[in-house]
């Protein structure tokens, strides 16, 4: 295929955005979006850059982790995310809030090998153990300053030829891609001088971060999960047997971890992070057991609803996005997060809240009312209505009962006519 725009690349910012603009219909108004967006300190951190896509940032409020108050940042277009954000961390307030710990903060890699003799291999693997340590190391001399670093090879049969030389590492502060990919290449191209029958195929760190665990857990008092018609009991029970539906059923656990990655994504880019990384550590744990499972557990113990959940967090408080991102700093600064393992905590208990409050709503009322009680401003605005519109048309609309397109479009044209009609 002759291909128009190869080399798009090497034209200058304006010769591209005259190409991007030669694509749109009302080029005039969407250049004035696309200047107003532009940032050139971004021009050398993506390639072919264009402007800065916008997305909103709202505070979640009322999470308590180990005792302390956080105000969570959080980046999300979903409209009620961080309503229910704060209304479940709200219920788990009490007694400490959610208690939260740090099982392990170590990444791994893997440099994948092909031999016919795996034994001869996993020999040379084991009786030169510390001095593949001591060539990761070596690749990235400045990680001894602040943390362990690269601490342990092992090898693992992937069939009978191929295999997986795990290596983990101790990347202290740093989500740590970087620099295991660096201490990786170099541990590949050491063993490629050594191993003269062994092919290296490849050599990358892993996302799969089983290494990089949090638990969290938190309780709320049946008494506070009462609502008009429903005792709290019977919305705690009904809470637990959703949780279980969750670990039985992978078509209804996958939603179930949506939810819970509602919060977790949402404070994750707000703190500068790497938010595909941590999707599919947390997807690859989720089916951990080889089956597709919700992450959380919630039982009733006593007066309470007590909920736990073990979940990977990879992330990163310094290097990244981190250096480059104006606001991910603002916002280490609004969490008053000042390490990695303190992020990791507040985000995984983000989780837990957030899950709390979908679970609720879906066994008491149902999610529209809640959800589409703050969604139908977004609805409104998508609709056509301008800013200075949508408060009252919101309101008109709530009188029909209704949210789809078409009944927004009737209520808009309404309000306007309305609206000419008393000058
Ligand atoms: C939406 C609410 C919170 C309303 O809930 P409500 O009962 O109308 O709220 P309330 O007036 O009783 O307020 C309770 C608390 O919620 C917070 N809150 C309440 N309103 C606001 C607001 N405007 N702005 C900020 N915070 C708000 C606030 O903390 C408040 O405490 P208060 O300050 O009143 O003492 C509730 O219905 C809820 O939590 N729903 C869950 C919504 C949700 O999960 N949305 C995500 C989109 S749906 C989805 O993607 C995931 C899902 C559901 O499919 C996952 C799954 O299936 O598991
Ligand atoms: N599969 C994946 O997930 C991949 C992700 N990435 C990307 O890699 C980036 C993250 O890589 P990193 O190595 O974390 O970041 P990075 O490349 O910014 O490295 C962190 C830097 O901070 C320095 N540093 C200073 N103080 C430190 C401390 N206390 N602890 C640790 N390091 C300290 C390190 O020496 C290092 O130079 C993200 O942008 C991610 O998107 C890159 C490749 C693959």
């Amino acid at each position: 295929m002759n291909l128009k725009y190869n080399g798009f690349y090497k034209h200058d910012y304006l010769t591209r955005l005259d190409l991007v603009l030669g694509r749109i219909n009302n080029a005039e108004n969407s250049k004035v979006i696309i200047d107003g967006n532009y940032d050139s300190k971004f021009k050398n951190i993506i390639e072919n850059y264009l402007t800065n896509y916008q997305l909103p940032e709202g505070i979640a409020t009322n999470l308590v982790v180990n005792d302390r108050e956080y105000m969570v940042p959080m980046v999300t277009e979903e409209p009620s995310v961080i309503a229910a954000c704060s209304n479940g961390s709200k219920l788990l307030s009490d007694n400490g809030g959610i208690s939260a710990t740090v099982i392990s903060n170590l990444v791994d890699g893997q440099i994948i090998l092909k031999s016919k003799t795996p034994e001869t291999v996993e020999q040379y693997v084991t009786e030169n153990q510390a001095n593949l340590v001591k060539v990761a190391n070596l690749s990235h001399p400045s990680i001894k300053n602040y943390a362990r670093g690269a601490l342990s090879v092992a090898t693992r049969r992937l069939d009978g030829q191929y295999m997986s030389l795990d290596v983990t590492v101790d990347a202290g502060e740093a989500m740590g891609a970087n620099i295991v990919n660096s201490m990786l290449e170099a541990v590949k191209s050491y063993l490629q001088d050594e191993l003269a029958n062994v092919e290296v195929l490849m050599a990358i760190l892993t996302n799969d971060s089983h290494h990089a665990l949090v638990k969290v857990k938190g309780k709320t008092s049946l008494n506070q999960l009462s609502t008009r018609s429903m005792s709290g009991k019977i919305v705690g029970q009904k809470i637990s047997e959703a949780s279980y539906i969750a670990k039985i059923d992978a078509v209804r656990a996958t939603t179930h971890n949506k939810g819970i990655m509602n919060g977790i994504d949402a404070a994750a880019i707000a703190l500068g992070n790497d938010w595909r990384a941590l999707e599919s550590a947390v997807h690859s744990f989720a089916v951990k057991d080889g089956r597709y499972q919700g992450l959380t557990d919630w039982q009733i113990d006593d007066e309470y609803l007590v909920g736990e959940m073990t979940i990977p967090i990879p992330i990163g408080f310094i290097g990244g996005a981190t250096r480059v991102l104006p606001l991910a700093k603002i916002n280490q600064e609004i969490a008053q997060v000042s390490d990695s393992e303190q992020e990791m905590m507040l985000i995984a208990s983000v989780g837990l809240a957030q899950n709390l409050a979908a679970l609720k709503a879906l066994v008491t009322e149902g999610i529209q009312r809640g959800h589409m009680g703050l969604a139908v401003k977004s609805a409104v605005i998508a609709n056509g209505a301008t800013p200075d519109e949508v408060e009252k048309v919101v309101k008109m609309l709530a009188k029909t009962g209704q949210h789809d397109s078409e009944t927004i479009k009737k209520v808009i044209n309404n309000f306007r006519k309305e609206s000419n009609k008393h000058g």
